[in-house]
């Protein structure tokens, strides 16, 4: 069987209900797709410690577990790993989001959301997030 990728992604909404979606960027693998924030969770690392951890490194919000609500996942085969993916949504955190890592970044409305470019995994995702907001 292939070795599960476990990566932590999230929904951050703001007081409008618009969700916060990044572009990869040039030279990683999916460039140009738009996704949720996240990324990889470390060894000995729980998925909301993973999310903090990486809101901050490509954000610069600060937000808690206590504020990540998981609401979704996605199971789905990606190259030589199958990859696991909780989505979660936060609707509190500290700061303005900036992209730090060279991602655009964009507000998208609900209605806005499935017509995004995105990676396959993410899609029943999007469809989940727009029938819940
Ligand atoms: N963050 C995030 N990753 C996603 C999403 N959908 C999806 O298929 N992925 C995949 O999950 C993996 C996450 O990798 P990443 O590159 O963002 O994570 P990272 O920052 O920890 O990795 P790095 O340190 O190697 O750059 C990639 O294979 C990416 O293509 C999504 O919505 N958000």
């Amino acid at each position: 069987m292939a070795k599960l990728l476990l990566v932590a992604a999230c929904a951050l909404i703001d007081r409008d209900g618009r969700v916060l979606m990044a572009r990869r960027p040039e030279g990683k693998p999916l460039a140009g797709l738009w996704e949720f924030p996240g990324g990889k969770i470390g060894n000995d690392e729980t998925p909301e410690a993973a999310l903090v951890r990486e809101l901050k490194e490509e954000l610069a919000i600060d937000t808690e577990a206590s504020c990540l609500a998981p609401v979704a996942f996605a199971s789905q085969a990606s190259g030589e790993f199958h990859l696991l993916m909780p989505l979660y949504v936060c609707r509190k955190w500290q700061g303005v989001p900036r992209p730090l890592e060279g991602q655009e970044l964009k507000w998208v409305r609900r209605d806005a959301l499935t017509g995004m470019d995105m990676p396959p995994a993410d899609r029943p995702l999007a469809a989940q997030l727009r029938d819940m907001l």
